[in-house]
Protein backbone atom coordinates (compact mmCIF):
# COMPACT_ATOMS: atom_id res chain seq x y z
CA UNK A 1 0.00 0.00 0.00
CA UNK A 2 2.62 2.53 0.66
CA UNK A 3 4.31 2.07 -2.49
CA UNK A 4 0.97 3.12 -3.90
CA UNK A 5 0.18 6.49 -1.70
CA UNK A 6 4.09 7.06 -2.60
CA UNK A 7 3.17 7.43 -5.95
CA UNK A 8 -0.07 9.83 -5.65
CA UNK A 9 2.09 12.17 -3.41
CA UNK A 10 5.65 11.62 -5.41
CA UNK A 11 3.38 13.23 -7.96
CA UNK A 12 2.02 15.48 -6.32
CA UNK A 13 5.23 16.93 -4.81
CA UNK A 14 5.95 17.32 -8.49
CA UNK A 15 3.62 20.19 -8.18
CA UNK A 16 4.73 21.42 -4.82
CA UNK A 17 8.17 22.20 -6.27
CA UNK A 18 7.49 23.57 -9.25
CA UNK A 19 7.61 27.04 -10.00
CA UNK A 20 4.25 27.41 -10.47
CA UNK A 21 3.38 31.54 -11.46
CA UNK A 22 0.19 31.23 -9.58
CA UNK A 23 1.92 30.55 -6.44
CA UNK A 24 3.12 33.72 -7.09
CA UNK A 25 -0.23 35.53 -7.63
CA UNK A 26 -1.63 33.95 -4.77
CA UNK A 27 0.84 34.79 -1.42
CA UNK A 28 0.50 38.32 -3.79
CA UNK A 29 -2.98 38.68 -3.88
CA UNK A 30 -3.78 38.79 -0.33
CA UNK A 31 -1.98 42.22 -0.37
CA UNK A 32 -4.07 42.80 -3.53
CA UNK A 33 -7.67 41.61 -1.37
CA UNK A 34 -6.16 43.77 1.74
CA UNK A 35 -6.06 46.81 -0.93
CA UNK A 36 -9.91 46.52 -1.91
CA UNK A 37 -11.59 46.76 1.84
CA UNK A 38 -11.17 50.05 4.42
CA UNK A 39 -8.28 49.47 7.05
CA UNK A 40 -11.00 49.60 9.65
CA UNK A 41 -13.26 46.98 7.91
CA UNK A 42 -10.69 44.60 6.93
CA UNK A 43 -9.38 44.45 10.58
CA UNK A 44 -12.83 44.12 11.81
CA UNK A 45 -13.54 41.21 9.79
CA UNK A 46 -10.41 40.27 10.35
CA UNK A 47 -10.78 39.74 14.00
CA UNK A 48 -14.52 38.34 13.85
CA UNK A 49 -13.14 35.49 11.36
CA UNK A 50 -10.52 34.45 13.97
CA UNK A 51 -12.56 34.77 16.82
CA UNK A 52 -15.35 33.14 15.52
CA UNK A 53 -14.08 29.98 14.05
CA UNK A 54 -11.69 28.65 15.88
CA UNK A 55 -12.50 25.35 17.89
CA UNK A 56 -10.20 24.32 20.47
CA UNK A 57 -9.23 20.28 21.73
CA UNK A 58 -11.40 21.96 25.03
CA UNK A 59 -14.42 22.47 22.74
CA UNK A 60 -14.01 18.97 21.02
CA UNK A 61 -13.93 17.75 24.51
CA UNK A 62 -16.96 19.20 25.55
CA UNK A 63 -18.48 18.02 22.40
CA UNK A 64 -17.44 13.85 23.53
CA UNK A 65 -19.00 14.01 26.39
CA UNK A 66 -22.72 15.33 25.18
CA UNK A 67 -24.90 12.31 24.63
CA UNK A 68 -26.98 14.10 21.68
CA UNK A 69 -23.22 15.24 20.08
CA UNK A 70 -22.19 12.57 17.06
CA UNK A 71 -18.76 13.09 18.81
CA UNK A 72 -19.93 11.19 22.16
CA UNK A 73 -18.30 7.80 22.82
CA UNK A 74 -18.44 6.37 26.04
CA UNK A 75 -15.64 3.71 24.56
CA UNK A 76 -11.79 3.51 23.87
CA UNK A 77 -10.66 2.55 20.87
CA UNK A 78 -8.85 -0.46 23.17
CA UNK A 79 -12.16 -1.54 23.93
CA UNK A 80 -13.52 -1.71 20.25
CA UNK A 81 -10.65 -4.92 19.92
CA UNK A 82 -8.84 -3.67 17.27
CA UNK A 83 -5.59 -5.29 16.25
CA UNK A 84 -2.89 -3.92 18.19
CA UNK A 85 -0.53 -2.69 14.77
CA UNK A 86 -3.93 -0.91 14.13
CA UNK A 87 -4.72 0.94 17.24
CA UNK A 88 -0.97 2.05 16.69
CA UNK A 89 -1.35 3.38 13.38
CA UNK A 90 -5.14 4.84 14.69
CA UNK A 91 -3.46 6.34 17.98
CA UNK A 92 -0.69 8.25 15.38
CA UNK A 93 -3.05 9.82 13.88
CA UNK A 94 -3.78 11.79 16.92
CA UNK A 95 -7.26 9.93 17.33
CA UNK A 96 -7.88 10.08 21.07
CA UNK A 97 -11.23 8.46 21.32
CA UNK A 98 -14.12 6.99 18.76
CA UNK A 99 -16.82 9.05 17.55
CA UNK A 100 -20.42 7.77 17.81
CA UNK A 101 -20.60 5.96 14.53
CA UNK A 102 -17.22 4.44 15.48
CA UNK A 103 -17.85 2.74 18.30
CA UNK A 104 -21.16 1.83 16.95
CA UNK A 105 -20.11 0.48 13.63
CA UNK A 106 -17.04 -1.18 14.55
CA UNK A 107 -18.45 -3.54 17.05
CA UNK A 108 -20.92 -4.95 14.26
CA UNK A 109 -18.78 -4.91 11.38
CA UNK A 110 -16.52 -7.15 13.41
CA UNK A 111 -18.63 -9.70 14.99
CA UNK A 112 -18.68 -13.15 13.53
CA UNK A 113 -20.66 -14.03 11.87
CA UNK A 114 -19.81 -11.26 9.34
CA UNK A 115 -23.14 -9.24 9.33
CA UNK A 116 -24.18 -6.64 7.44
CA UNK A 117 -24.84 -3.10 7.68
CA UNK A 118 -26.26 0.48 6.06
CA UNK A 119 -25.12 3.30 8.15
CA UNK A 120 -25.87 6.87 8.36
CA UNK A 121 -23.92 9.98 9.77
CA UNK A 122 -23.16 13.12 9.82
CA UNK A 123 -20.73 14.60 7.96
CA UNK A 124 -17.48 14.79 9.14
CA UNK A 125 -17.96 12.48 11.75
CA UNK A 126 -15.89 9.84 10.94
CA UNK A 127 -17.46 7.07 9.17
CA UNK A 128 -14.26 6.94 6.44
CA UNK A 129 -11.97 5.79 9.96
CA UNK A 130 -15.13 3.28 10.67
CA UNK A 131 -15.48 1.47 7.31
CA UNK A 132 -11.49 1.49 6.69
CA UNK A 133 -10.77 -0.13 10.13
CA UNK A 134 -13.26 -2.28 9.43
CA UNK A 135 -11.73 -3.47 5.77
CA UNK A 136 -8.55 -3.83 7.15
CA UNK A 137 -9.75 -5.66 10.39
CA UNK A 138 -11.00 -8.77 8.04
CA UNK A 139 -7.98 -8.80 5.78
CA UNK A 140 -5.86 -11.76 5.63
CA UNK A 141 -2.48 -10.27 5.04
CA UNK A 142 -0.51 -14.03 3.95
CA UNK A 143 -3.13 -14.33 1.46
CA UNK A 144 -1.79 -12.22 -2.07
CA UNK A 145 -5.07 -11.67 -3.83
CA UNK A 146 -8.23 -8.68 -3.34
CA UNK A 147 -10.72 -9.69 -0.41
CA UNK A 148 -12.22 -6.50 0.00
CA UNK A 149 -13.90 -3.91 -2.63
CA UNK A 150 -14.49 -0.36 -1.73
CA UNK A 151 -16.18 1.94 -4.02
CA UNK A 152 -16.42 5.31 -4.36
CA UNK A 153 -18.30 7.97 -6.48
CA UNK A 154 -15.32 9.89 -7.65
CA UNK A 155 -11.69 9.91 -8.25
CA UNK A 156 -10.95 12.77 -5.20
CA UNK A 157 -12.87 10.50 -3.31
CA UNK A 158 -11.22 6.71 -3.53
CA UNK A 159 -7.66 9.03 -3.48
CA UNK A 160 -8.81 10.17 -0.07
CA UNK A 161 -10.03 7.09 1.06
CA UNK A 162 -6.79 5.19 0.37
CA UNK A 163 -4.49 7.55 1.96
CA UNK A 164 -6.39 7.44 5.21
CA UNK A 165 -5.93 3.65 5.01
CA UNK A 166 -2.39 3.75 4.16
CA UNK A 167 -1.67 5.86 7.37
CA UNK A 168 -3.96 3.38 9.52
CA UNK A 169 -1.89 0.53 8.47
CA UNK A 170 1.40 2.06 8.93
CA UNK A 171 2.13 -0.92 11.13
CA UNK A 172 0.71 -3.51 8.99
CA UNK A 173 3.05 -3.81 6.44
CA UNK A 174 1.52 -6.58 4.85
CA UNK A 175 -1.20 -5.43 4.05
CA UNK A 176 -1.44 -3.55 0.53
CA UNK A 177 -3.78 -1.40 -1.63
CA UNK A 178 -4.90 -1.18 -5.13
CA UNK A 179 -6.50 1.97 -6.31
CA UNK A 180 -8.76 1.25 -9.50
CA UNK A 181 -9.37 4.70 -10.72
CA UNK A 182 -8.81 6.32 -14.19
CA UNK A 183 -5.53 6.41 -15.03
CA UNK A 184 -4.16 3.30 -13.17
CA UNK A 185 -3.43 0.46 -15.36
CA UNK A 186 -2.88 -3.33 -14.57
CA UNK A 187 -0.53 -5.60 -16.67
CA UNK A 188 -2.66 -7.11 -19.14
CA UNK A 189 -2.86 -11.22 -18.27
CA UNK A 190 -1.99 -10.38 -14.99
CA UNK A 191 -3.28 -10.52 -11.43
CA UNK A 192 -4.03 -8.19 -8.88
CA UNK A 193 -1.89 -9.05 -5.88
CA UNK A 194 -2.88 -6.53 -3.28
CA UNK A 195 -5.66 -7.30 -0.66
CA UNK A 196 -7.76 -4.21 -0.96
CA UNK A 197 -9.27 -2.44 -4.08
CA UNK A 198 -10.39 0.88 -3.94
CA UNK A 199 -11.75 2.88 -6.97
CA UNK A 200 -14.63 3.67 -8.87
CA UNK A 201 -17.86 1.49 -10.29
CA UNK A 202 -16.97 1.29 -13.81
CA UNK A 203 -13.01 0.67 -13.28
CA UNK A 204 -13.60 -1.78 -10.61
CA UNK A 205 -16.49 -3.51 -12.89
CA UNK A 206 -13.55 -3.47 -15.76
CA UNK A 207 -10.94 -4.64 -13.78
CA UNK A 208 -13.81 -7.91 -12.76
CA UNK A 209 -15.19 -8.69 -15.76
CA UNK A 210 -13.59 -7.17 -18.75
CA UNK A 211 -9.84 -8.26 -17.91
CA UNK A 212 -10.36 -10.28 -14.83
CA UNK A 213 -7.49 -8.92 -12.92
CA UNK A 214 -9.12 -10.15 -9.48
CA UNK A 215 -11.65 -12.99 -8.74
CA UNK A 216 -14.72 -11.41 -7.74
CA UNK A 217 -16.10 -14.47 -5.59
CA UNK A 218 -13.19 -13.82 -3.41
CA UNK A 219 -14.70 -10.88 -1.61
CA UNK A 220 -15.31 -10.79 1.53
CA UNK A 221 -16.13 -7.28 2.08
CA UNK A 222 -17.84 -5.13 0.27
CA UNK A 223 -18.03 -0.86 0.90
CA UNK A 224 -20.60 1.31 -0.66
CA UNK A 225 -19.08 5.19 0.39
CA UNK A 226 -21.48 7.19 -0.16
CA UNK A 227 -23.95 4.43 -0.52
CA UNK A 228 -27.11 6.52 -1.24
CA UNK A 229 -25.59 8.08 -4.24
CA UNK A 230 -23.96 4.80 -5.32
CA UNK A 231 -27.64 2.96 -5.22
CA UNK A 232 -29.48 6.05 -6.71
CA UNK A 233 -30.80 5.53 -10.45
CA UNK A 234 -29.44 8.72 -10.80
CA UNK A 235 -26.03 7.96 -9.64
CA UNK A 236 -24.02 4.56 -10.47
CA UNK A 237 -26.61 2.19 -9.58
CA UNK A 238 -25.96 0.04 -12.33
CA UNK A 239 -22.09 -0.73 -12.24
CA UNK A 240 -22.52 -1.04 -8.45
CA UNK A 241 -25.22 -3.69 -8.61
CA UNK A 242 -23.74 -5.67 -10.98
CA UNK A 243 -20.14 -5.73 -9.35
CA UNK A 244 -22.77 -6.77 -6.25
CA UNK A 245 -24.17 -9.52 -8.38
CA UNK A 246 -20.27 -10.78 -9.04
CA UNK A 247 -19.41 -11.42 -5.37
CA UNK A 248 -20.25 -14.54 -3.06
CA UNK A 249 -24.14 -14.34 -0.72
CA UNK A 250 -21.84 -14.57 2.26
CA UNK A 251 -20.05 -11.18 1.49
CA UNK A 252 -19.98 -8.66 3.89
CA UNK A 253 -21.51 -5.57 2.98
CA UNK A 254 -20.77 -1.93 4.15
CA UNK A 255 -22.94 0.80 3.13
CA UNK A 256 -22.22 4.62 4.80
CA UNK A 257 -23.37 7.72 4.03
CA UNK A 258 -24.81 11.17 5.57
CA UNK A 259 -27.91 10.80 3.71
CA UNK A 260 -30.44 8.17 2.62
CA UNK A 261 -33.67 8.59 1.21
CA UNK A 262 -36.77 6.44 1.53
CA UNK A 263 -36.30 5.07 -1.44
CA UNK A 264 -32.71 4.51 -1.50
CA UNK A 265 -32.70 2.45 2.00
CA UNK A 266 -35.54 0.39 0.69
CA UNK A 267 -33.11 -0.76 -2.48
CA UNK A 268 -29.79 -1.10 -0.21
CA UNK A 269 -31.80 -3.41 2.06
CA UNK A 270 -32.40 -5.78 -0.51
CA UNK A 271 -28.83 -5.84 -1.99
CA UNK A 272 -27.97 -5.84 1.47
CA UNK A 273 -29.92 -8.67 3.48
CA UNK A 274 -31.06 -8.86 7.14
CA UNK A 275 -28.71 -5.46 7.35
CA UNK A 276 -28.53 -3.63 10.70
CA UNK A 277 -29.26 -0.27 10.24
CA UNK A 278 -28.12 3.20 12.07
CA UNK A 279 -30.63 5.97 10.92
CA UNK A 280 -30.37 9.28 12.23
CA UNK A 281 -33.40 11.41 12.79
CA UNK A 282 -34.34 13.97 10.54
CA UNK A 283 -33.20 16.78 13.01
CA UNK A 284 -30.14 15.11 13.20
CA UNK A 285 -28.77 15.32 10.43
CA UNK A 286 -27.51 19.21 10.42
CA UNK A 287 -24.94 19.66 12.64
CA UNK A 288 -25.37 22.49 15.46
CA UNK A 289 -21.50 23.54 14.72
CA UNK A 290 -22.31 24.33 11.27
CA UNK A 291 -23.96 27.69 11.28
CA UNK A 292 -26.03 28.70 8.05
CA UNK A 293 -27.26 32.02 6.50
CA UNK A 294 -28.49 33.45 3.54
CA UNK A 295 -27.78 36.91 2.00
CA UNK A 296 -30.34 38.46 -0.29
CA UNK A 297 -28.91 39.51 -3.65
CA UNK A 298 -31.04 40.84 -6.85
CA UNK A 299 -28.45 38.83 -9.97
CA UNK A 300 -25.54 37.14 -10.19
CA UNK A 301 -23.44 40.16 -9.73
CA UNK A 302 -24.89 41.11 -6.44
CA UNK A 303 -24.03 37.84 -5.56
CA UNK A 304 -20.51 38.45 -6.66
CA UNK A 305 -19.88 41.76 -4.78
CA UNK A 306 -21.61 39.64 -1.41
CA UNK A 307 -18.62 37.35 -1.98
CA UNK A 308 -16.19 39.28 -1.90
CA UNK A 309 -17.14 41.23 1.22
CA UNK A 310 -17.15 37.91 2.60
CA UNK A 311 -14.41 36.71 1.15
CA UNK A 312 -12.19 39.60 2.55
CA UNK A 313 -13.39 38.34 6.18
CA UNK A 314 -11.35 35.02 4.97
CA UNK A 315 -8.05 35.23 6.47
CA UNK A 316 -7.93 32.43 9.07
CA UNK A 317 -9.05 29.20 7.05
CA UNK A 318 -10.37 28.28 3.78
CA UNK A 319 -13.65 28.94 1.65
CA UNK A 320 -15.25 26.25 -0.66
CA UNK A 321 -18.01 28.11 -3.01
CA UNK A 322 -20.58 25.98 -4.97
CA UNK A 323 -21.82 26.74 -8.26
CA UNK A 324 -24.87 24.40 -9.46
CA UNK A 325 -23.48 24.65 -13.31
CA UNK A 326 -19.34 24.58 -14.66
CA UNK A 327 -20.05 27.77 -16.84
CA UNK A 328 -21.23 29.42 -13.80
CA UNK A 329 -18.16 28.25 -12.21
CA UNK A 330 -16.35 29.44 -14.64
CA UNK A 331 -17.62 32.70 -15.25
CA UNK A 332 -17.07 33.11 -11.12
CA UNK A 333 -13.83 32.48 -11.19
CA UNK A 334 -12.88 34.75 -14.24
CA UNK A 335 -14.42 37.34 -12.71
CA UNK A 336 -12.92 37.06 -9.21
CA UNK A 337 -9.49 36.41 -11.22
CA UNK A 338 -10.23 39.47 -13.52
CA UNK A 339 -10.22 41.89 -9.85
CA UNK A 340 -6.99 39.67 -8.65
CA UNK A 341 -8.46 37.18 -6.70
CA UNK A 342 -6.60 33.97 -6.53
CA UNK A 343 -8.83 31.27 -6.80
CA UNK A 344 -8.52 27.91 -7.75
CA UNK A 345 -11.30 26.15 -9.88
CA UNK A 346 -12.37 22.45 -9.57
CA UNK A 347 -14.94 21.04 -12.35
CA UNK A 348 -15.51 17.88 -14.10
CA UNK A 349 -14.30 18.62 -17.28
CA UNK A 350 -10.25 18.84 -15.87
CA UNK A 351 -7.85 15.66 -16.18
CA UNK A 352 -7.71 13.74 -12.84
CA UNK A 353 -4.33 14.86 -13.12
CA UNK A 354 -5.39 18.75 -12.68
CA UNK A 355 -8.47 17.83 -10.57
CA UNK A 356 -6.05 16.04 -8.11
CA UNK A 357 -3.53 19.12 -8.40
CA UNK A 358 -5.89 21.79 -7.67
CA UNK A 359 -7.12 19.87 -4.78
CA UNK A 360 -3.55 19.14 -3.36
CA UNK A 361 -2.85 23.35 -3.52
CA UNK A 362 -6.08 24.39 -1.61
CA UNK A 363 -4.75 21.30 0.79
CA UNK A 364 -1.87 23.21 1.37
CA UNK A 365 -3.24 26.37 1.51
CA UNK A 366 -2.12 27.80 -1.84
CA UNK A 367 -5.49 29.18 -2.50
CA UNK A 368 -8.04 30.14 -0.03
CA UNK A 369 -11.50 29.79 -1.98
CA UNK A 370 -11.75 26.86 -4.24
CA UNK A 371 -14.61 27.30 -6.89
CA UNK A 372 -16.53 23.95 -7.57
CA UNK A 373 -19.66 22.11 -8.49
CA UNK A 374 -20.99 19.18 -7.07
CA UNK A 375 -18.18 16.67 -7.81
CA UNK A 376 -16.61 18.02 -4.73
CA UNK A 377 -20.12 18.27 -2.78
CA UNK A 378 -19.47 14.49 -1.02
CA UNK A 379 -16.86 13.32 1.59
CA UNK A 380 -13.89 15.56 0.60
CA UNK A 381 -12.01 15.89 4.19
CA UNK A 382 -10.14 19.36 4.24
CA UNK A 383 -10.01 20.67 7.70
CA UNK A 384 -9.36 24.02 7.47
CA UNK A 385 -12.17 25.13 5.73
CA UNK A 386 -14.33 26.94 7.33
CA UNK A 387 -16.67 28.16 4.75
CA UNK A 388 -19.02 26.83 2.62
CA UNK A 389 -20.76 29.56 0.47
CA UNK A 390 -23.87 28.16 -2.15
CA UNK A 391 -23.08 30.61 -4.88
CA UNK A 392 -25.85 28.91 -6.73
CA UNK A 393 -28.73 26.65 -4.34
CA UNK A 394 -28.18 22.82 -5.01
CA UNK A 395 -31.57 22.02 -7.06
CA UNK A 396 -32.94 18.64 -8.98
CA UNK A 397 -33.17 19.25 -13.02
CA UNK A 398 -37.01 20.02 -12.10
CA UNK A 399 -35.78 23.04 -10.07
CA UNK A 400 -36.69 21.72 -6.77
CA UNK A 401 -34.48 21.49 -3.70
CA UNK A 402 -32.01 18.82 -3.62
CA UNK A 403 -31.72 18.28 0.56
CA UNK A 404 -29.11 15.37 0.22
CA UNK A 405 -26.67 17.80 -1.73
CA UNK A 406 -27.60 20.93 0.20
CA UNK A 407 -25.97 18.79 3.61
CA UNK A 408 -22.96 16.91 1.69
CA UNK A 409 -22.29 20.71 0.49
CA UNK A 410 -22.16 22.21 3.92
CA UNK A 411 -21.26 19.19 5.18
CA UNK A 412 -17.47 20.42 3.64
CA UNK A 413 -17.11 22.71 6.83
CA UNK A 414 -17.65 22.06 10.62
CA UNK A 415 -15.38 18.74 9.81
CA UNK A 416 -15.40 16.27 13.17
CA UNK A 417 -16.94 19.16 15.70
CA UNK A 418 -14.65 22.25 14.41
CA UNK A 419 -17.11 25.38 13.68
CA UNK A 420 -18.32 26.34 10.31
CA UNK A 421 -20.50 28.64 8.44
CA UNK A 422 -22.43 28.06 5.67
CA UNK A 423 -23.67 30.83 3.40
CA UNK A 424 -26.80 30.81 1.08
CA UNK A 425 -26.65 33.61 -1.76
CA UNK A 426 -30.18 33.55 -2.77
CA UNK A 427 -31.87 35.67 -5.35
CA UNK A 428 -35.45 35.63 -6.81
CA UNK A 429 -38.39 34.06 -5.18
CA UNK A 430 -37.71 30.59 -6.64
CA UNK A 431 -34.40 30.64 -4.49
CA UNK A 432 -36.30 32.00 -1.29
CA UNK A 433 -38.60 28.89 -2.01
CA UNK A 434 -36.10 26.14 -2.24
CA UNK A 435 -34.50 28.28 0.90
CA UNK A 436 -37.46 28.11 2.93
CA UNK A 437 -37.87 24.37 1.75
CA UNK A 438 -34.53 23.80 3.10
CA UNK A 439 -35.35 25.37 6.23
CA UNK A 440 -38.22 23.47 6.98
CA UNK A 441 -37.17 19.98 5.60
CA UNK A 442 -34.02 20.02 7.53
CA UNK A 443 -35.49 22.38 10.91
CA UNK A 444 -32.87 24.59 11.32
CA UNK A 445 -33.06 28.34 11.11
CA UNK A 446 -30.94 29.70 8.25
CA UNK A 447 -30.57 33.42 9.46
CA UNK A 448 -30.20 36.11 7.10
CA UNK A 449 -27.69 38.22 6.77
CA UNK A 450 -26.21 41.77 5.60
CA UNK A 451 -22.62 41.66 3.82
CA UNK A 452 -22.70 45.31 3.72
CA UNK A 453 -23.68 45.53 7.05
CA UNK A 454 -19.97 45.60 9.82
CA UNK A 455 -22.32 44.88 12.59
CA UNK A 456 -24.27 42.24 10.42
CA UNK A 457 -21.36 40.79 9.43
CA UNK A 458 -19.94 40.57 13.12
CA UNK A 459 -22.49 37.69 13.62
CA UNK A 460 -20.36 35.41 11.92
CA UNK A 461 -17.75 35.74 14.46
CA UNK A 462 -20.15 35.42 17.57
CA UNK A 463 -19.58 32.88 19.49
CA UNK A 464 -22.32 31.02 19.95
N1 LIG B 1 -11.87 9.33 16.32
C1 LIG B 1 -11.41 10.41 15.75
N2 LIG B 1 -10.72 11.34 16.47
C2 LIG B 1 -10.27 12.47 15.89
N3 LIG B 1 -10.45 12.79 14.58
C3 LIG B 1 -11.14 11.91 13.83
C4 LIG B 1 -11.64 10.68 14.36
N4 LIG B 1 -12.28 10.02 13.36
C5 LIG B 1 -12.17 10.79 12.27
N5 LIG B 1 -11.49 11.91 12.54
C6 LIG B 1 -11.19 13.03 11.60
O1 LIG B 1 -12.42 13.67 11.32
C7 LIG B 1 -12.44 14.17 10.00
C8 LIG B 1 -13.74 13.73 9.30
O2 LIG B 1 -13.77 12.32 9.18
P1 LIG B 1 -14.35 11.57 7.89
O3 LIG B 1 -13.80 12.17 6.65
O4 LIG B 1 -14.18 10.13 8.12
O5 LIG B 1 -15.88 11.95 8.01
P2 LIG B 1 -17.12 11.33 7.24
O6 LIG B 1 -18.14 11.02 8.26
O7 LIG B 1 -16.68 10.24 6.33
O8 LIG B 1 -17.58 12.61 6.42
P3 LIG B 1 -18.43 12.75 5.03
O9 LIG B 1 -19.86 12.48 5.36
O10 LIG B 1 -18.20 14.17 4.64
O11 LIG B 1 -17.86 11.76 4.06
C9 LIG B 1 -11.20 13.62 9.31
O12 LIG B 1 -10.27 14.66 9.22
C10 LIG B 1 -10.70 12.54 10.23
O13 LIG B 1 -9.30 12.42 10.20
Amino acid sequence: MESITKNFNDAHLGDKNSNDPTAETQSNTSTEDDKELPASEKSLLQKIVRTGLITSKHDIEVQRRDPKSPLYSIKSFELLKLHPNLLKGVYEMGYNAPSKIQETALPLLLANPPQNLIAQSQSGTGKTAAFVLAMLSRVDPDLHYPQVVCLSPTYELAIQTGEVAAKMSTYCPNIRLRYAVRGEDVEKGSKIEEQIIVGTPGKVLDWATKYKFFNPKYIKVFVLDEADIMVDTQGHQDQSFRIRKLLPETCQMMFFSATYTEDVMRFANAIAPMSVIIRLKREEETLDNIRQYYVNCNNKEDKYNALVNIYGGVTIGQAMIFCQTKKMALWLVNQMAEQGHAVALLSGELTVQQRISVLDRFREGKEKVLVTTNVLSRGIDIEQVTIVINFDLPVTVTRDPDFDTYLHRIGRTGRFGKKGIAINLVSGSSDHFVLKQIEEHFCKPIECLNTDNADDMEKLGAED
